[in-house]
């Protein structure tokens, strides 16, 4: 790293580590602004800054408020969480970073930061507070410490236009890293992350970037061709567009959110995978009047609902400290809110699937056992049961719970339950 590069990553991280807003967009908003960064640059200041949230527990075990010690963060950061040597950036220091000493400090403390939960798992104090009453100090470390390793690359193959084998084998010329993922049917995996968005297969609609897990949470919904399917919280689509192709692009699927924004995404990606039977329609909320035409109608309902993401800590690192207590508590009710209204959209016999990308028991297991308190008229389906029958060598129980300790994939949540 230079010392512009360093100065540049200090300005972005006097931003991100307020933590206001996601860090993703701050630092694309700062790269924007700064046109003349060159490629090199930004992968360092992009590095580096995901690197001091990273390890921002130990940076502020070190630093106090380190927004505002910035360049003390950013170097910290470089120490902590990008292997540099002390004496490689020995010579970017200057009066206000004060001396070497700190940066050595840091190496010394290693120990200590290992033997306190906090700093071990990067984890801040309310979440180990929750985590706990569920947890064992052990569990909890091996969360922790799944969550820092980077993610891979997974992708969906579009069974519209290709099957997995054959596209992988394709792909493997180019990547020979490329590998089928472990449990998904149709995943591909870039243990590399390769950019993909310019290539011909992704621009041709037959790969869509998709996290193992969610392809999985896809495939609990066992939508078939000319089935009436609800996605309730469609976002950008990343499920619908799995669902889309399960249903050999035959009968509808309406994508509902409240988001304008993110449905007007899934529309470029619906075209490029040829799917024409989703209809995506923005909803004001789970009680808009308009919904109630599908009352007792839908084949299949996903919920896959508003929640904290702490199942996406690799990818989103900041996530961990933009929640809290209060934050936390709104989703619950939101959840069960979206969860009863969505359900009455499912016809006798039908499916209705309940979904997070969260691992918290609140959001998960205790709010399906709430939900069924309620409903009478819903029972549980064994998705290790519906799994085996679909060919997918998983058993996670009951519901399906993705770790990422366990099946590095991003941790996810579903409960599949059927209307009697
Ligand atoms: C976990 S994200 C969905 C991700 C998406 N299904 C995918 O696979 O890419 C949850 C979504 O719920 C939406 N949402 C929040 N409140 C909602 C509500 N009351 N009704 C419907 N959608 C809602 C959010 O806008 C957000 O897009």
């Amino acid at each position: 790293m230079n010392q512009t590069q360093l100065n540049h990553t200090a300005a972005v991280l006097a931003k991100i580590l307020t933590f206001n807003d996601p860090a993703n967009v701050v630092l694309s908003n700062y790269l924007r602004n700064n046109r003349k960064l060159g490629r090199a640059d930004r992968h360092e200041i992009a590095e580096t800054a995901f690197a001091a949230i990273r390890h921002y527990q130990k940076i502020a075990a070190a630093i106090r408020r380190p927004h505002v010690q910035a360049r003390k963060a950013a170097l910290a950061a470089l120490v902590l969480g990008r292997s540099v040597n002390i004496s490689q950036i020995e010579e970017l220091l200057n009066e206000e970073d004060g001396k070497k000493e700190f940066l050595s400090s840091l190496k010394a403390r290693k120990a200590e930061f290992l033997g306190s939960l906090n700093t071990a798992t990067e984890l801040p104090e309310w979440l180990i507070d929750v985590l706990k009453t569920h947890w064992s100090d052990e569990e909890i470390l091996a969360f922790g410490r799944s969550v820092t390793q980077p993610a891979p690359l997974d992708v969906r193959v579009n069974t519209l236009n290709g099957k997995r084998d054959k596209i992988l084998a394709q792909l493997q010329t180019e990547f020979p890293n490329a590998i089928a993922t472990p449990f998904a049917p149709n995943g591909i995996r870039f243990p590399n992350k390769p950019a993909l968005n310019k290539h011909p297969l992704f621009l041709d609609g037959t790969i869509e970037v998709q996290d193992e897990g969610s392809q999985l949470l896809a495939q609990l919904v066992g939508a078939k061709r000319g089935e009436m399917v609800v996605d309730f919280c469609a976002g950008a689509g990343g499920k619908t567009l799995a669902i889309g192709a399960q249903m050999a692009n035959k009968g509808r699927i309406y994508a509902f959110d409240i988001a304008e924004k993110r449905l007007a995404n899934l529309k470029p990606r619906m075209t490029r995978a040829g799917l024409t039977n989703i209809h995506p329609e923005k909803i004001s909320n789970e009680h808009d009047p308009r919904i109630a035409r599908l009352n007792g109608k839908a084949d299949r309902v996903l919920v896959d609902a508003p929640c904290s993401g702490l199942g996406t800590l690799r990818r989103n690192p900041d996530l961990k400290y933009r929640q809290s207590p209060e934050t936390l508590a709104n989703l619950l009710k939101q959840q069960q809110s979206i969860f009863q209204a969505a359900s009455q959209l499912v016809k006798s016999g039908g499916r209705l699937v309940y979904a997070t990308c969260s691992i918290l028991p609140e959001e998960n297991e205790m709010q399906v056992a709430e939900f069924l308190k309620n409903n009478s008229d819903f029972e549980l389906v064994n998705c290790a049961e519906l799994l085996v029958a679909q060919k997918i060598d998983l058993d996670t129980g009951e519901f399906l719970k993705m770790n990422t300790a366990e099946h590095n994939t991003d941790g996810f949540f579903a409960a599949v339950l059927q209307r009697k």
